[in-house]
């Protein structure tokens, strides 16, 4: 019997050999499937009550958000901590200086954001080398995303030049604290749906059917957000890809040419610093806070002025009246009547609320209680 890693060759080389067009999409997002599914029997533990794999950093999570400080070895990413958080993680010139995944705190427009120093990645710590598991298992990176990204940004001439530089000094300031998922399915009746709210090119009906199929899919609507391809249709299925916005920080620009600097302008979500330097620090800071998409709500106690020092911080997708209540405390609810709001969110000054109520970045709220 064929081994896995002789099966995965073979795919492979059946893949080689078939021309990409139209006609053989589905056949070829079959094969992607089938490779998928061997590769993830490899990497599967062999022994039980191993442990090990996907265990994540051991890292409490505190704060209003999570940042995590992704990049290949000796980037810059203990030094980004060091600067950013006042917290030690040890800096030096060698590769793998960081073993373990190191917080720290960034008080930031009254919002308690944790920084995550991560050990470097290798090439292929998407595929469970090194220490990859324990990344995704923790961030649930999306290798994939940069990938896209990085192949948008340059024509061909510029891409091996990039690449150098990118890997010399890059970062990628993972987002944690939303989740978005970009491709979503739901089992139902009624075979396979295949939507798409944005002009797709890389899936078709036909081809998301065989992907589905060789996963025993048989009904799913499959709706996607952005221009997908099979791969990330399998990663959606396989359920180990969350979808996260990421800022990419490249670092070391004091060591980077006029004329690099332009060939790195071109990338999106970009945002050159100098960690050793302190140079763009708070760019890159007001750049993640965008990325966060964090709302501030002050919190007005009756006959008070509103307490601005201390926002009570929610995500722009769950920032109702409700949510602001629950994070005040969990019986808050229970006593609510109304709510007062100033600021943008409201029609007048004040506006009265339910619960219901959509609240804006830097509103006011005060809650008013039965009696
Ligand atoms: N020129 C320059 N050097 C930097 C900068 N930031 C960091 N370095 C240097 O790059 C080297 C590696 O920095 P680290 O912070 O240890 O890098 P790391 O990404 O944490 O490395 P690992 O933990 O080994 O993955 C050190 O010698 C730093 O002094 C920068 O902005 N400019
Ligand atoms: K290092
Ligand atoms: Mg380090």
């Amino acid at each position: 019997m064929a081994t896995v890693m002789q099966k995965i060759k073979d795919i492979e080389d059946e893949m080689a050999r078939t021309q990409k067009n139209k006609a053989t999409a589905h056949h070829l997002g079959l094969l992607k499937a089938k490779l998928a599914k061997l590769r993830r029997e490899i990497l599967a533990p062999t022994s039980k009550g191993g442990g090990g794999a996907g265990e994540g950093f051991d890292v409490t999570k505190s704060g209003d958000s999570r940042v995590g400080l992704v990049g290949f070895p000796s980037v810059g990413k203990s030094t980004l901590l060091n600067k950013l958080t006042g917290t030690f993680s040890e800096v030096a010139s060698y590769e793998f200086t960081t073993l373990t995944c190191i917080p720290g705190v960034i008080k930031y427009r009254g919002a308690k954001i944790q920084l995550l120093d991560l050990p470097g990645i290798i090439e292929g710590a998407k595929d469970g080398k090194g220490r990859g598991r324990q990344y995704r298992k923790n961030l649930q990176l999306h290798h994939h995303s940069s990938g896209r990204n990085q192949a948008h940004y340059t024509q061909e001439a510029h891409r091996e030049r990039a690449r150098r530089i990118w890997n010399k000094a890059s970062l990628l300031c993972f987002l944690d604290s939303l989740s978005l998922h970009c491709l979503r399915m739901r089992k139902d009746k009624g075979g396979i749906n295949f939507t798409s709210t944005v002009s797709n090119t890389l899936l078709d009906l036909e081809t998301v059917k065989a992907i589905c199929g060789e996963y025993r899919i048989h009904n799913a609507d499959v709706s996607l957000r952005y221009d997908a391809t099979a791969d990330d249709l399998i990663d959606v299925i396989e359920g180990n890809r969350m979808y996260i916005p990421c800022v990419y920080a490249v670092n070391k620009i004091d060591q980077v040419t006029l004329e690099e600097l332009e060939i790195l302008d071109k990338l999106p979500h970009y945002c050159p610093v100098s960690a050793h330097l302190e140079w763009n620090l708070d760019g890159l800071l007001e750049k993640v806070w965008e990325y966060l998409d964090l709302v501030r709500v002050y919190t007005k106690p009756k006959a008070m002025s509103p307490d601005y020092e201390d926002p009570v911080i929610l995500s722009a997708k769950k920032r109702t009246v409700e949510d602001f209540c629950l994070r005040i405390h969990k019986d808050m609810l229970k006593q609510f009547k109304y709510a007062l709001v100033w600021g943008s969110s409201a029609k007048h000054k004040p506006q009265r609320v339910g619960k219901e109520h959509e609240l804006d970045d830097e509103d006011v709220v005060q809650i008013i209680k039965k009696i």
